[in-house]
């Protein structure tokens, strides 16, 4: 709702009231227009002031309402005739102006804002435009080069840029000295001005068309925005706003626009964390952290360093090899420093001592062992961690899939080991996994998602098994990647197919990346592979590709080697290039094994490598290792490349529809009886049977089957 006052003297102001961000539901737009009504109406009000309740203007439309019918006034009329009053009226904003927000201040005569206010159309990252008259009213403002960069990209910015751009009046200009001016209003009526462009403003647009199609890797809102724009440009505000609304009307209607507004709501559902055992987010008390100790100094312990010192943790960095530690304290401070520019933070506020000795750990709150991935070594640093640090020190493993518990064991308080798993580089990645043994208490996990939020990380609790949620969920894709190569496609086919759909990398260049010897190393702990091991396409029971480990053996190891499933231009290089050797490595293969490789379609590669991954989500939500659907979804949009654009690898599920997955998981396990990750999960089989509910109805009907014993 909004409410009315008259200020002392002539004016009236209409305070937005729906917490916690005063959104546009509607019930507040029809606050707005009975306020805005009363105001025109009553001849002692000169002047309207509209503000938000509790320090912040407003976040936007409801994103609530965009799931049921629209009720209400309509926002684009309401903003329309806020603009044509002939009382003045000014938007005062504190905290946020956003959206619909910032898009209702543009349709005031006036915009005063807090230093500290933050401003920006976010619409493009729910699947949308600035449909509010915001593609319109904002380059006629600021100028069609301005809005372009903040309407394609959603960036948020402070008061100083947006007064730099005259988005916002000069401070000195106060609400009353506007009101009693008399000035005419016409200038002031957004709408009525020319859109000031560039020059060159055909290329301008052209270019922004290319850079912007190129960054949205088939996302249709950003290439939306540019046609409003263009729209905005070259004609009358009237025909532009037509455009608007008809660009809207199909993004709102697109299967996009609804994965982005999950993906949105899955990041917050995941704060609201709970366990089996019905600890909760608020039901658990946190630790504050200030003081911290990371345990390898390797990639992943610097990057994990780097992050905690941003949020003035002070750490102390421990590395035994000599080597190691002189290069990480030399590397480490200046990845805080670069860090720190990138995020304008003035001065990187912790501080980091660096030590090759253990035993400087006996005075902090928290450790996060970071060592090598082998579980003998970590066993032995948690044994020693036990027995140097204070009583009551948590103990955190970056480890990405060992057996959380097994840690615990041998530390006096198993309570206080959970997992924190980060993702590289642990200092610009944004997921955090925070993995919970059975002996974890809800302390402990607490304490490791609230120093994730500090850290800025989107943290997911999840359960203790192997690989825990994200690696578990890659282990069947990346089986069906390499089973593929075997019968017929090559890496840079299975590669296009994926980049297609809309990640960043396919699977092999994907590897590539991270370095073919991690899962190497991993299958030979597993017994998979190695010395005595038989060199068969059959191992422990089920199909098995020996590919990726010979590719290890050639000593291609991915882009650190120069060469892997691509050729690079050296180690170390970026740019993939196919590689002959891979193309007369795979022939080889086929033919020492009686292998005939068969042309495979895209939609084959697509299924086998997405549903398989998809089949073994509905396997970890059965197994209760992740709490929901938006768990595992957010845990696949930040930490995984998956495109936000199709909400997560659960959501997609939904999209394509339950009943088609399963139907094509049964075909491919009809073909490949052997490969146990393609038998449809019976959690997904009761889903289809029960009439495929809607995904954020699946935890409840979860929670219900759990407790009838049906899954
Ligand atoms: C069929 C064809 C029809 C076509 C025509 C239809 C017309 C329909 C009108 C269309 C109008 C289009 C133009 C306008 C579009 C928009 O405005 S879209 C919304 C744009 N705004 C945003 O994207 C802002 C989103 N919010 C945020 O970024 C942050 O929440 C924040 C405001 C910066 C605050 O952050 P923080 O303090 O960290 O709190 P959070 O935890 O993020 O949020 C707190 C709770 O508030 C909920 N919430 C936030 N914003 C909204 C919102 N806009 N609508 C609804 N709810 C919102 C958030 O979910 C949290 O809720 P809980 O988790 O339940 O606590």
């Amino acid at each position: 709702m909004a409410t009315y006052s008259r200020l002392p003297g002539s004016v009236a102001l209409i305070t937005l009231q729906n917490p916690p961000v005063n959104a546009l539901s509607a019930a507040v737009r029809q606050g707005i227009v009975d306020t805005v009504q009363r105001a025109l109406k009553d001849p002692k009000v000169t002047s309207v002031v509209i503000c938000g309740q509790n320090g912040k203007f407003c976040g936007g439309a409801d994103i609530r309402e965009f799931a049921g019918p629209m009720l209400g006034p309509p926002l684009v009329p309401m903003i329309h005739a806020i603009e044509a009053v002939d009382k003045p009226v000014a938007a005062a904003i504190e905290g946020v102006a956003l959206g619909g927000g910032l898009e209702l201040a543009l349709g005031c005569h006036y915009r005063i804002a807090h230093s500290k206010a933050l401003l920006g159309l976010p619409e493009v990252t729910l699947g949308l435009l600035p449909g509010a008259g915001g593609s319109q009213r904002l380059p006629r403002l600021i100028g069609l080069t301005a809005a372009l960069d903040l309407i394609t990209t959603g960036r948020q910015h402070d008061s100083s840029f947006f007064s730099s751009l005259h988005l916002l009046c000069v401070c000195s200009q106060s609400i009353s000295s506007v009101c009693v001016s008399g000035q005419s209003l016409d200038s002031r009526r957004l709408s009525t001005l020319p859109c000031p462009c560039p020059p060159d403003v055909d290329s301008l647009l052209d270019k922004t068309m290319v850079k912007v199609r190129q960054r949205s890797r088939g996302a249709l809102a950003p290439v939306a925005c540019v046609q409003a724009l263009m729209a905005a440009a070259s004609l009358p505000y009237t025909q532009g706003m037509e455009k608007e609304r008809d660009l809207l009307t199909t993004l709102f209607n697109s299967g996009q626009a609804r994965a982005l507004q999950y993906a949105f709501f899955s990041q917050r559902v995941v704060g609201k964390w709970s366990l089996p055992s019905g600890a909760s987010w608020d039901n658990s008390a946190a630790r504050t952290i200030s003081k911290a100790a990371v345990i390898g100094l390797g990639t992943m312990g610097r990057g994990i360093v780097v992050a905690l010192a941003l949020t003035g943790i002070s750490v102390v960095a421990v590395e035994t090899q000599e080597k190691q530690l002189a290069e990480a304290s030399q590397v480490v401070p200046a990845m805080l420093q670069r860090e720190a520019g990138r995020r304008s933070l003035a001065t990187p506020p912790g501080v980091i001592s660096f030590s090759s000795n253990l035993q400087d750990v006996c005075e902090v709150e928290l450790v996060i062992e970071a060592v090598f991935e082998d579980m003998s070594l970590k066993l032995q640093v948690f044994r020693h961690l036990t027995s140097v640090c204070r009583p009551g020190t948590l103990l955190c493993s970056n480890t990405s899939g060992l057996d959380i518990d097994r840690l615990a064991a041998v530390t006096q308080s198993p309570g206080l080991v959970v997992g924190m798993h980060f993702f590289a580089p642990a200092h610009v990645m944004k997921l955090l996994e925070v993995v919970y043994g059975p002996r974890s208490s809800p302390e402990a996990v607490a304490t490791a998602m609230q120093l994730g939020k500090r850290m800025g990380k989107v943290s997911v609790a999840v359960g203790n098994c192997p690989g825990f949620v994200g690696n578990r969920m890659l282990k069947p894709y990346l089986e069906q990647a390499n089973f593929l190569l075997e019968e017929g496609a090559t890496p840079q086919q299975v590669d296009e197919v994926l980049e297609e759909f809309g990640f960043p990398m396919g699977v092999f260049r994907m590897s590539d990346l991270s370095g073919l010897d991690v899962g190497w190393r991993i299958r030979k702990e597993a017994g998979l592979t190695g010395p005595g091991v038989e060199s068969t396409r059959t191992r422990q029971g089920r199909r098995y590709s020996p590919l990726p480990d010979q590719v290890c053996e050639a000593g291609r190891l991915g882009q650190k080697t120069g060469r892997g499933w691509y050729q690079y231009d050296g180690p170390g290089g970026r740019v993939a290039r196919s590689d002959h050797w891979v193309n007369i490595f795979l022939e080889a293969y086929r033919a020492e094994h009686g292998l005939v490789a068969r042309s495979i379609a895209p939609e084959e590669i697509l299924e086998r490598c997405l549903y398989a991954l998809i089949n073994e989500g509905f396997n970890i939500l059965q197994d209760a290792m992740a709490a929901g659907p938006e768990d595992i979804d957010a845990i696949y949009v930040f930490g995984y490349g998956w495109p936000r654009h199709h909400g997560g690898p659960m959501f997609h599920a939904g999209q394509v529809g339950l009943g088609r997955i399963l139907e094509r998981l049964q075909h491919h396990h009809h073909n490949h009886p052997d490969v146990p990750h393609l038998k449809p999960s019976t959690l997904l089989r009761r889903l289809v049977a029960v009439g495929s509910p809607p995904v954020q109805k699946w935890r409840e009907f979860i929670n219900k089957e759990r407790v009838h014993s049906q899954l």
